[in-house]
């Protein structure tokens, strides 16, 4: 079963990925160009993560994992083509290594073909390139596959509304080949057979981090160092012609690392509240693009964007949890992903332990926190909702 219609019904079911070799693969001269502020301890990381899974499974959510998804997808032969002959088009690989690679790949099983695709692939595991230049011409530092450390956000690669999924159009050089993994997913396991694509990664720029449903047919995207105007307009268009949504609001974010996404500053804990960056909670406007089925958009000109998404949503207002934060504390709790929790149900959700004084504030209103630690998955930059992309959620109304 999949279905999501909002940000904070029950969850069902969620897609997680349990970091692996792709973290050991950081280092402190390729971290910043691999989107990470640090070098993770893979296996602390890894224990954060297992406690993450846990916490959700211990309410009643289940699990399913990225990695063992893409294992049982290349147990489908045109799948197997479909995800190696994308990492031998790489055109930096040239003829005689391009061959070398195929050859490795074809010897793998599923399992270690996955672990391929995800940790990427060293000049040092090849042993030789086919005499050809560009192998011996290459660093020994330098990958013949990237690996792709970022694949531990879900929540950014593929987007559920309702029944349908989008797998998105990342927008960064080194997250780029990750959709190539939950498009084949999504399209060849068994699991999502028969599910329609709303989205495709050869489409503008989108990422799931930038798309919150707000209520069922109501989006916000942010649009900002990830999303682009042109890339929130077409999910718009996509979403409104297939009748899953009445309203997109397009909300700028400023283009930089602190707020790449809309998440990393606003996050639904309750059904009409919002735990938001309170140095720009009142500050974010949005465009609103309605439209129905086989009609034309209309877009309105932007509003505060707590008026537009009431609105849209059908509510006298749209609370925000006030952190009541002093500026200094809320840009470094914003900073360590406070304000991006993931909801579990209607005011219960998960948060990094480190946000400590945003944790206090959630709860004197009335929202529980479960806390983990990301102490080490933190240094990706990304907390709760990032780690997460539901698929299952009870239906809001
Ligand atoms: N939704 C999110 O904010 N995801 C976090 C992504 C972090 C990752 N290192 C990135 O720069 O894309």
């Amino acid at each position: 079963m999949v279905y999501v219609d909002s940000e904070v019904s029950r969850l069902r079911t969620v897609l997680l990925h349990r970091p692996s070799g792709e973290l050991a693969r950081l280092t402190p001269r390729n971290n910043d160009s691999l989107l990470f502020d640090g070098i993770p301890w893979v296996s602390r990381a890894q224990e954060e993560h297992d406690a993450f899974a846990e916490a959700l499974r211990s309410r009643g959510v289940e699990v399913l994992y990225l990695g063992d998804l893409i294992t049982e997808t290349l147990s489908v032969p045109e799948a197997r083509t479909e995800l190696t002959a994308g990492v031998l088009s790489d055109r930096r690989l040239g003829d005689s290594l391009r061959a070398t690679v195929a050859g490795y790949l074809a010897d793998q099983d599923p399992a270690r073909l996955a672990e391929v695709l995800v940790a990427g692939l060293a000049h040092e595991e090849i042993k030789s390139g086919g005499g050809g230049l560009v192998y011996e011409m290459m660093d020994r530092h330098e990958f013949v596959i990237d690996p792709l450390p970022n694949l531990l956000f879900t929540r950014d690669s593929s987007v559920w509304v309702r029944d349908r999924v989008a797998v998105t159009s990342l927008a960064m050089r080194a997250r780029r080949r990750e959709t190539t993994l939950t498009h084949a997913v999504y399209r060849h396991h068994p699991r999502f057979a028969g599910t329609e694509l709303l989205f495709d990664p050869s489409l503008e720029h989108v990422e799931g981090g930038d798309v919150l449903v707000l209520a069922p047919e109501v989006l916000a995207i942010g649009v900002g160092e990830r999303t682009t105007p042109a890339g929130a307009e077409r999910l718009a268009q996509r979403v409104i012609a297939a009748g899953l949504a009445h309203t997109v609001l397009a909300v700028p974010i400023a283009q930089e690392r602190a707020t790449m996404h809309l998440d990393t500053v606003c996050t639904m804990v309750d059904v009409d509240a919002v735990v938001m960056y309170p140095n720009l909670a009142h500050t974010l406007r949005a465009w609103t693009v309605t439209g129905e089925p086989g009609g034309e958009l209309r877009v309105r000109e932007p509003r505060p964007f707590l008026e537009a998404a009431a609105d849209a949503m059908g509510i006298d207002r749209l609370r925000v949890i006030d952190t009541g934060l002093d500026p200094v504390t809320a840009e470094r709790e914003q900073w360590d992903d406070g304000n991006n929790t993931l909801a579990i149900a209607p005011r219960l959700c998960v948060a990094y332990e480190r946000n400590v004084e945003t944790n206090a504030q959630l709860e004197s209103a009335g929202i529980e926190v479960v806390r983990i630690s990301g102490s080490e998955l933190g240094s990706g930059r990304g907390g709760p909702r990032c780690m997460s992309c539901p698929i299952q959620r009870d239906p809001l109304r």
